[in-house]
């Protein structure tokens, strides 16, 4: 009887290589962002990327980043990735759910995901760590008891670092 493989990827591999794979939709030329939720036994209960709300065209909004008029900027338009995961869920709660996402969540995304009952936070990159929207998402997960960590890369074949 052989034994079993042994070199199957880990749950966080495959969570987070989900999120990513995710991300891939996005049509944000600078910052594609992709998200996987999880339920605690590990089922995957929904997934999103930042993009615009349905029924708006990429091609008649701007995604542009600095603009005088705001209005001619992505900023206002883009539904982040963790909003488009937990609006897509079509089942009952996401209570005690875990969030893989490809970048550490803004102060708007962490006030939807602790009001959605998520848990805990699993993040790839951290690129806008230290400013105010990143500070008032950990000080909010602080306080309201949910838990995040980077991720752990482990050495993959290219195939796992989407
Ligand atoms: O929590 C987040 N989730 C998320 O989906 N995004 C999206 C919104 C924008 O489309 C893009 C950020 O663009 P940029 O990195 O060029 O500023 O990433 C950005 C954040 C926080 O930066
Ligand atoms: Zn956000």
């Amino acid at each position: 009887m052989a034994n079993k493989r042994e070199d199957y990827i880990s749950w966080d591999e495959y969570f987070m290589g989900v999120a990513k794979l995710s991300g891939l939709r996005s049509k944000d030329p600078n910052t594609q962002v992709g998200c996987c939720i999880v339920s605690q036994d590990n089922k995957i209960l929904s997934m999103g990327y930042n993009g615009l709300p349905s029924g708006c065209s990429d091609d008649e909004f701007p995604w542009q980043r600095e603009g005088e008029d705001p209005l001619n900027t992505k900023y206002v338009y883009t539904v982040h990735s963790e909003l488009n995961a937990i609006l897509n869920y079509r089942g009952g709660s996401l209570e005690g759910a875990k969030l893989y996402v490809s970048l550490f969540p803004c102060n708007e995304c962490a006030k939807a995901i602790i009001q959605s009952g998520i848990k805990e936070v699993i993040y790839d990159s951290n690129k806008y760590d230290g400013t105010t929207s990143v500070q008032a998402s950990m000080r909010m997960f602080d306080a309201a008891g949910v838990r995040y960590h980077a991720y752990h890369r482990t050495e993959r074949t290219v195939m796992i670092e989407l």
